[in-house]
């Protein structure tokens, strides 16, 4: 296995390793750039990869993750663990299975490990530009999506499935019918977005959380450098000799939480995974949670300033209150 540490995957017994390597790269990279980071990363030691149909990352993952096994870097494919994640173009029952099958062959793999709903919505188009008109963005009929999530994994053609971008409201409603409860709810969680209530929620209902944009997305359009330029952190982080973002990411691991921080660079990627050995004292965790809360990512931010969407940020927003 790799070198990242594994964390219970909620109550199922399972586990998922607590860190991964997150594909989207902003501004978007070619399928080369990625596959050579993919490959970097899995010499670092990273086994666990975060991808989704919408990213463009699949092929070149799944070409890196082929080469890595014939080249003898990895020995067997279940020393990975992939997410892929469900579009919201494909978010109707009878799309489903055929979307992962097109997953699983850009992947160049018999099985995902973790399929997830991208987004608590349906498109009725592709996105050709943005904002996206109002009548192409729909609620999710979740109760027949989520059978046919139940069908991929009862195909055996993922391990487990699970949600992204889910509120506390959205979760309850799906466990009151789910046969198989959700293993994962994806989320923005950093020391500027605590998510104190959907992580109460989620540890109660045996839900693991993965954290993405653990660092604040720095350099990204949806990101800032509000983690790797905080004062706050950056003390820390020379008290420990250690640097601004390992702070945030030990923070996220402390939370129980995994982590999917992006990075193509390959110091980067190493210093990412560098942050297992050590812990934050009782007093760092407690300044880093006095921290002003700020989300980086938001729906209206993506498809524009819809009031559905308006809707769903506001429900996920409470998610985050003190
Ligand atoms: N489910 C969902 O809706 C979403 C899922 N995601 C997933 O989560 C992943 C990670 O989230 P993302 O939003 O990309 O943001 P991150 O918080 O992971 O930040 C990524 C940015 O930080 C930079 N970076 C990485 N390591 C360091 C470091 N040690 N010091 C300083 N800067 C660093 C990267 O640049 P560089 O590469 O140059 O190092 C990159 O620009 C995504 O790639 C994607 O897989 C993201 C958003 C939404
Ligand atoms: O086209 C839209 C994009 O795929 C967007 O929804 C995602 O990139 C999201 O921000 C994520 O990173 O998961």
């Amino acid at each position: 296995m790799g070198v990242a540490p594994e964390v219970p995957l909620g109550c199922s017994g399972k586990t998922i390793p607590a860190i991964g390597l997150g594909t989207v790269a902003d501004p978007r990279v070619d399928a080369e750039t990625t596959k050579a980071a993919v490959h970097e990363a899995i010499k670092a030691g990273y086994r666990h990869f975060d991808t989704a149909f919408a990213y463009g990352s699949e092929q070149p993952l799944g070409e890196a993750i082929a080469e890595a096994l014939s080249l003898g870097l990895v020995k067997s494919r279940d020393e990975f663990f992939i997410t892929t994640k469900l579009w919201c173009t494909f978010a109707e029952r009878d799309q489903i299975v055929s979307a992962i099958k097109m997953s699983l062959k850009n992947l160049q793999l018999d099985y995902i490990d973790m399929y997830l709903i991208h987004l608590p919505l349906r498109l009725t188009q592709q996105i050709t530009k943005t904002p996206v008109p109002k009548e192409a963005i729909k609620p999710l009929d979740i109760e027949s999506v989520w059978e046919a999530m139940e069908e991929c994994q009862n195909l055996g053609l993922t391990k487990g499935i699970g949600v992204s971008n889910f509120s506390c409201k959205m979760l309850a409603h799906l466990l009151s019918f789910a046969k198989i409860p959700p293993a994962v709810n994806q989320v923005e969680l950093n020391p500027f977005w605590r998510q104190k209530k959907l992580r109460e929620f989620c540890k109660e209902k045996g839900i693991h959380i993965t954290a993405y944009s653990p660092l604040g997305a720095n350099g990204t359009r949806w990101g800032d450098n509000r983690i790797v330029g905080c004062d706050v952190l950056n003390e820390i982080a020379k008290a420990k000799g250690k640097t601004t973002a390992q702070v945030s990411l030990r923070w996220v691991y402390e939370q129980g939480a995994s982590m999917i921080p992006k990075s193509f660079n390959k110091e980067r990627m190493r210093q990412n995974l560098d942050i297992f050995d050590w812990c934050l004292t009782e007093e760092e965790s407690h300044k880093i949670n006095q921290l002003p809360q700020r989300k980086g990512s938001t729906l209206t931010s993506i498809f524009g300033p819809h009031d559905f969407l308006l809707e769903i940020e506001a429900e996920l927003e409470q998610d985050s209150e003190a």
